[in-house]
């Protein structure tokens, strides 16, 4: 395929914690140009009047800070044409908006792909976001007829590859004094199914770990960090603890989320292969992380969207779900689960209100089957309806 002129740049949707912390960070040390995507006006403002901004790794070690320059950002939602035509030409395009916004990029991304020249190499795709098949959401939207023409298809290989991928990196909420800079954990995991660029080279992105079966990462990932992150912060937030380090110091929290990932171990290490000592120790590594006490993670942010995080392919129902079908203890997952239902109402979540709704309005099984994506003939099904009558029970005494 024909060499580009532009083939170090990088079009990157969702500026947040993730997106300038770490995929940005890494897209720029690898010599990209990063052109940053958002709907917060006052945050591509920023971005544009300032040409950098510092990403700052905190831990025992001490802190170490560098700068990340060469990028611009547009607002995409009031200049989606320019948007476009970076698409149209750059060699990557990643995002991190929430799994639930996927669908809202997807038009502006499938726009830019159907106009790329024949000449230019296809666009590498990589979904950066906390839920297994990011990548093939995304992508399903993107050629959804109301996107793509399907006469588009056929040869839709040409112009983009999509990959799926496992990230790692705690990026707290940051101070509001922080303006652009990020703070954030030192240890970082990248890991990106390579198999979509067995014919070509996949992008020159340093620290990705290409892998030909990624399940076994994110599935990995997701049960253990995202497990273990959350059953501290709902545990904490019924417990009146402010971040997740607090939650930590908690006896009793400390051992739900020991069990939490034993549970979630069990399934693991029988259903990937993975060696039980190895599991152990990524476990002990994943409590010291989340026990960072330089990172200041808010309960609140970990406990964020519980609908999402109550829901069938994530961190508490997806595995729970597994281990009963094999009449496999998931006890402290349900106890953790049952906290989230608990997680109602806070202030700036819209989904803890939604949660109170639903919970508010409707029958128990009708809860698990609309929350949880359960339905009667899963043996979990009965034990998570006991959780919701008695959080419902609870909240008519209150
Ligand atoms: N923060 C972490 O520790 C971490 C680590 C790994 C993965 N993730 C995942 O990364 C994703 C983002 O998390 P975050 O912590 O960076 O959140 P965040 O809220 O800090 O960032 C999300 C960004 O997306 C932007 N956004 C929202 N809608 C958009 C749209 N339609 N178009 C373009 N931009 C839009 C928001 O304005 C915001 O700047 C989530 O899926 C999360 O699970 C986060
Ligand atoms: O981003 P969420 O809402 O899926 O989960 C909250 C945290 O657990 C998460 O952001 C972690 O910090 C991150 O996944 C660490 O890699």
């Amino acid at each position: 395929m024909a060499p580009t002129s532009n083939t170090k740049k990088a079009v990157h949707f969702g500026a947040g914690n993730i997106g300038r912390g770490f995929v940005a960070c890494f897209l720029h040390n690898s010599g990209y140009e990063v052109i940053f995507a958002d709907v917060n006006g006052d945050l591509i403002d920023s971005l544009n009047a300032s040409p950098s901004y510092k990403v700052i790794e905190v831990g025992s070690e001490g802190t170490e800070e560098s700068a990340i320059t060469n990028y611009r950002a547009i607002n995409s939602r009031t200049n989606e044409e320019e948007l476009i035509q970076e698409i149209s030409t750059a060699e990557v395009v990643t995002c991190s908006v929430g799994p639930n916004i996927l669908k809202f990029i997807a038009p502006v991304i499938a726009k830019g792909i159907d106009r790329r020249s024949e000449d230019l190499p296809p666009v590498a795709v990589i979904a950066c976001e906390n839920a297994i098949g990011a990548t093939d959401t995304l992508a399903e939207y993107i050629k959804d007829p109301k996107n793509t023409d399907p006469s588009r298809l056929a040869d839709y290989d040409k112009r983009a590859r999509f990959a799926n991928s496992a990230i790692d990196r705690i990026v707290p909420a940051q101070d509001p004094d922080a303006g652009l800079d990020v703070k954030l954990e030192k240890f970082y995991e990248w890991v990106v199914d390579g198999t979509p660029f067995k014919d070509m080279s996949p992008p020159d992105i340093k620290g990705i770990m290409w892998v030909d079966n990624l399940l076994p990462y994110i599935e990995r990932k997701l049960y253990t960090v995202n497990t273990g992150h959350a059953t501290a912060a709902y545990h904490g937030y019924i417990r009146r603890k402010s971040t997740v380090y607090d939650a930590l110091q908690d006896k009793d929290i400390h051992g739900e989320v020991k069990k939490a990932l034993e549970n979630t171990a069990n399934l693991i290490t029988q259903k990937h292969g993975i060696d039980e000592k190895a599991q152990n120790e990524y476990v002990d590594k994943i409590v010291r992380r989340i026990s960072n006490p330089h990172l200041e993670d808010a309960v609140e942010r970990v406990g964020r969207a519980p609908l999402r995080k109550l829901s069938r392919k994530e961190r508490f129902i997806g595995p729970a779900a597994e281990l009963a079908e094999h009449g496999k203890d998931c006890s402290a997952l349900l106890d953790a689960a049952e906290m989230a239902f608990r997680f109602q109402n806070v202030e700036g979540d819209e989904e803890s209100a939604e949660l109170a709704k639903i919970m508010a309005n409707n029958k128990p099984e009708d809860v698990v089957k609309q929350v949880c994506g359960l339905n009667e003939n899963e043996k979990l099904f009965p034990k998570v309806v006991e959780i919701v009558q008695r959080v419902q029970a609870d909240s008519q005494d209150d």
